[in-house]
């Protein structure tokens, strides 16, 4: 049997890559710092996945596991050392972190098998992450473990494009929405074509930065138009018809945008960033889809990108504009970069606040319309 091992056993680490793997017969090992993952995991023997297809809803059980707290005694390593592929759906601020703890695998896998080869593939929205992802596993190994890593493994990125929520990162009980495949950089060391959901891509730095901007700019928007109107979820936010019309504006101008931007037909878009409808509701949360707003109103991600994209085809962000104030207005209480950023607002203004977090000029006609629509809705 194959053996996969998951770093970061949270929403999409259990309900997306354990369950797929698990359902292609794979052993699973799952890493995670929060120790709350292992207990609740070690506790229940089990968790379950619903998982949300399009012509049905599967309830799986996903058993048979090895669960590890990144602890000093790396009660990891055996399990580390039978590895075939490594998982780690991170957040991008994360990998940091594991790479400074797994050197200490990587350096015993070189000492116990030189021969072998491996595959990482890092699972987040943010694009362009690699080649850092990259130095910092390698950084601390020694010069022989380097030389070998650098033969002998492939850190991959990855386009996601599922849904996966719980109540937190450590609950047992996930659901998931199973209707795209996981499009993954090659080539690839390991073979795990067996694997539902595995799709091997080239282009993959083009088709994420579309990805990011079609699918999460939309979504993003329909988080902080709700929160602002008081929702919790994501299926509330879609059926209020005033979000729906911003969040259509907001497709209507990163599609006109992109086309103008890439090499894609409408065709390979469509089928790049459509999500079949799934059988029954997904109960996805504003605050895990909203999570982190500093990251999500950034210079280059899924909304600032997008309008700077637009505003370089001459092509209307007005909608986005109004989902980007909808971000700056984002004050979730549990949500730490929403409260600092909330706090920086205070602190030094929105007109500063807008060029700082979304790196525009305090000219530039994105960084206006924002700070009007900010001004408009904050009343
Ligand atoms: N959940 C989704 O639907 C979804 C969809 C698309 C993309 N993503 C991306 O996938 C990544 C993970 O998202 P998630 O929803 O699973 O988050 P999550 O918070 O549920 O899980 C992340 C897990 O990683 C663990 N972790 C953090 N640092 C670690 C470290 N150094 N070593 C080991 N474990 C560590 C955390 O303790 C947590 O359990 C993010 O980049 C997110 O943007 C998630
Ligand atoms: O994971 P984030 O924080 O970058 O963005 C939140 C959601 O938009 C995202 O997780 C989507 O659900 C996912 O990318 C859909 O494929």
């Amino acid at each position: 049997m194959k053996n996969v091992l998951i770093v970061g056993a949270g929403r999409l680490g259990k309900g997306f890559v354990g369950e797929t793997f698990d359902n292609a017969g794979w052993n699973l090992t799952f890493l995670d710092k929060d120790p709350r993952v292992t207990e609740e995991l070690r506790k229940h023997g089990c968790y379950y996945v619903k998982v949300h297809r399009v012509d049905e809803i599967q309830n799986r059980t996903v058993k048979n596991f090895k669960a590890y707290t990144c602890d000093e005694e790396y009660s990891c390593m055996e399990a580390f050392l039978e590895t075939d592929v490594i998982v780690l759906p991170l957040y991008p601020e994360d990998f940091e972190e594991a790479a400074g703890y797994l050197t200490k695998c990587f350096e015993e896998f070189y000492r116990v098998h030189p021969d072998r080869r491996l595959t990482m593939i890092c699972i987040t929205n943010k694009n362009y992450l690699i080649p850092g992802i990259t130095e910092a596993f390698r950084k601390d190994l020694s010069e022989d473990a380097k030389e070998w890593f650098d033969q002998n493994v492939v850190i991959r990125d990855s386009i996601i494009r599922r849904s996966t929520d719980a109540k937190s990162n450590y609950d047992v009980h996930i659901d998931t929405v199973a209707v795209n495949s996981l499009l993954i950089q090659q080539p690839v060391n390991n073979d795990f074509s067996d694997v539902e959901w595995m799709e091997l891509t080239d282009k993959i730095e083009m088709l994420k930065d579309i990805k990011v901007t079609a699918v999460n700019g939309p979504h993003a928007t329909l988080a902080y138009m709700g929160y602002l109107k008081g929702y919790s979820t994501i299926p509330e936010s879609e059926a209020d018809p005033e979000i729906a019309e911003v969040v259509e504006g907001v497709v209507e101008e990163i599609t006109a945008a992109v086309m103008k931007e890439y090499p894609i037909t409408p065709e390979e878009l469509h089928n790049l960033v459509y999500f079949a409808p799934a059988k029954g509701v997904l109960p996805d949360s504003i605050y895990r889809v909203g999570y982190d707003p500093i990251r999500k109103l950034s210079k280059g991600d899924r909304l600032t990108g997008a309008a700077e994209l637009c505003l370089k085809h001459g092509v209307s962000f007005d909608s986005i504009a109004k989902a980007m104030a909808a971000g700056f207005q984002y004050a979730e209480p549990r949500d730490a970069n929403a409260q600092k950023l909330q706090q920086e607002i205070k602190n030094i203004g929105i007109e500063q606040a807008v060029s700082e977090y979304t790196g525009l000029d305090a000219d530039s006609p994105i960084a206006k319309r924002v700070i009007e629509y900010y001004h408009q809705s904050a009343r």
